[in-house]
């Protein structure tokens, strides 16, 4: 069995024994507390007034099944060493041996596309060519690294050792301390048995309520002191508006939390502690807002397709890291996945892809040229994806070219050939955001969001920041669904978010 993270459950190892993609809008909905005005008061566990389950015992059991599940798998002789390993340098690191394997699929992928290859490529240098003034719109000031010198100037596909990683610290110490009981809590209050949850589920809450630690701080304790004197008065509401607009919760949002909040207190007296109950519903119910529209509660790589993830967003936002640590969560979750390394324009970028490829244990397809077509890049890495049978293929992408019109022409021309190539593959574009840039990183957003037609945002470095409320601003300002977040450099610190888990980790005191 493999713990799912995509569909938070353990599930057989072969593809063929796992549950049906039926409704997943439906079965993911499920997982999470309900939202909606009519039903969040009787399914909310903080906001009904019933007593509360037993949290304590639930994480008495959780914690015994885990100790069970590590002994299990201590004895299990090809259990495999923890995954976390220093992260890749700045500056981009020679390849490996391994990395620069070329495997024997290499060949097989680019035959009889060399054509199309070839029109596309021609397209490509036309519209470089064109836009040749160099006007440097999206980080002028930053050097570009020099280039690394490459042997030969076809795609590759660099064999990284699918064994590599391929496990999660099955080993990983857990002490029952306060932050498994929380963590405990959190599961348990999503209808979860503790039979069920996994190590890195508790430890990936324990790092998310550490990372979010700089947001919260002074924020729930300074809410509960105003919000429990009764109706808001003037003070009441500029406090807490100074607080969300500190925490990055953005204008928009802002004036929404405390509307609610305002009409919520004059017609009710509420103590501090249902008080900040009912602030976390309403932000689970705008966090949530984008599922009630076009989107799916969650994405979940569809089984017997190719589910094709476009990476974007402006340099050092984290979208190799994302890559390398999607691949690695996907990859454990029982999917094989693949890796198009199409952030061309900069050398070091393929070098950096390459290394976490390594590290996930995942093939990345790569021409070792720079400033190839990075469309080019994405046929070949489909081609293979297709004749590989994988499960889902993650495309980097440039995250800074000459100019604005550039980055636009060539992420719609990636865009037309994953449409054209693989016209049934899901398809997924997604934003990499910085956090710590709070509001300002919404506004990279626009134009991305013209080229790329997002369809999510993954919101990275949560860790360490006071501006995790941007998460409500992106949500708000951009209509789109935050499908991971990232709260630190190691490979297991992203995961597929969950609108509970992060307002609980936001305002829980
Ligand atoms: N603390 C923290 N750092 C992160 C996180 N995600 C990425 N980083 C760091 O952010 C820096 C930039 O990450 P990259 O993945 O190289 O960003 P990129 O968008 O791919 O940038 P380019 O390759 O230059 O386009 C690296 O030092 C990462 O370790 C995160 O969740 N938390």
């Amino acid at each position: 069995m493999v713990f799912n993270w995509f569909r938070r459950q353990f599930a057989p190892e072969s593809p063929e024994d796992e549950m049906p993609d039926v409704d997943e809008s439906v079965s993911e909905v499920e997982s999470t507390p309900k939202s909606d005005d009519s039903s969040a008061e009787a399914d909310d566990p903080d906001t009904s007034g019933e007593a509360k389950p037993d949290y304590l015992n639930w994480a008495k059991a959780a914690f015994e099944n885990i100790q069970q599940q590590q002994e299990a798998a201590a004895e299990t002789p090809e259990a495999t060493e923890p995954a976390e390993q220093p992260e890749p340098a700045e500056q981009p690191e020679e390849p490996t041996e391994q990395s620069a394997t070329i495997s024997e699929a290499s060949e097989e992928t680019h035959t009889d596309e060399t054509e199309v290859l070839a029109e596309e490529s021609s397209e490509s240098s036309a519209e470089a060519e064109e836009a040749a003034t160099p006007e440097p719109v999206m980080e002028p000031s930053e050097p570009e690294p020099p280039p690394i010198p490459e042997p030969e100037q076809t795609p590759q596909i660099l064999s990284q050792g699918a064994d590599a990683v391929n496990a999660e610290p099955v080993a990983e110490a857990v002490d029952f301390d306060e932050g498994f009981i929380w963590s405990a809590e959190v599961l348990a209050a999503q209808g979860r048995r503790p039979e069920d949850v996994s190590v890195e589920e508790i430890t990936w809450l324990k790092k998310l309520r550490r990372g979010l630690g700089k947001t919260r701080q002074g924020l729930v304790n300074q809410i509960k002191a105003v919000v429990g004197q009764g109706p808001l008065n003037q003070d009441g509401v500029t406090e807490i508006e100074t607080l969300l607009l500190q925490a990055d919760v953005g204008v928009t949002a802002t004036d929404r939390v405390l509307e609610a909040l305002q009409t919520k207190l004059r017609a009710e007296t509420l103590p501090p502690d249902e008080a900040i109950d009912y602030l976390k519903q309403l932000l689970r119910e705008m966090l949530e807002e984008p599922y009630q529209k076009d989107y799916a509660p969650a994405i979940t790589p569809e089984r017997g397709t190719l589910n094709i993830w476009l990476m974007t967003g402006v340099n050092g936002a984290g979208k190799t890291t994302t890559i390398g640590k999607i691949t690695h969560v996907a990859k454990q979750s029982g999917y094989n996945c693949l890796i198009a390394a199409a952030d061309t324009f900069r050398a070091a970028a393929v070098e950096q892809v390459k290394v976490w490829g390594a590290r996930s244990g995942v093939d990345v397809i790569a021409n070792p040229g720079q400033n190839t077509d990075p469309a080019a890049v994405v046929y070949d890495a489909i081609a293979a994806a297709h004749s590989r049978e994988s499960d889902l293929l993650l495309v980097d992408t440039a995250g800074r070219l000459q100019n604005k019109k550039n980055l636009m022409t060539e992420l719609e021309k990636v865009r037309r050939i994953i449409d054209k190539k693989a016209p049934q593959a899901k398809v997924e574009s997604l934003l990499v955001l910085d956090a710590t840039l709070g509001q300002n990183g919404l506004r990279q957003a626009q134009v991305f969001s013209e080229a790329a037609q997002l369809t999510g945002v993954v919101l990275t470095k949560l860790d360490g920041t006071a501006k995790g409320g941007v998460a409500l601003a992106v949500v708000q300002q951009l209509g789109l669904p935050i499908r991971f977040i990232g709260a630190g450099e190691g490979i297991t610190d992203l995961r597929p978010f969950s609108s509970y888990e992060f307002v609980e980790a936001l305002l829980s005191s």
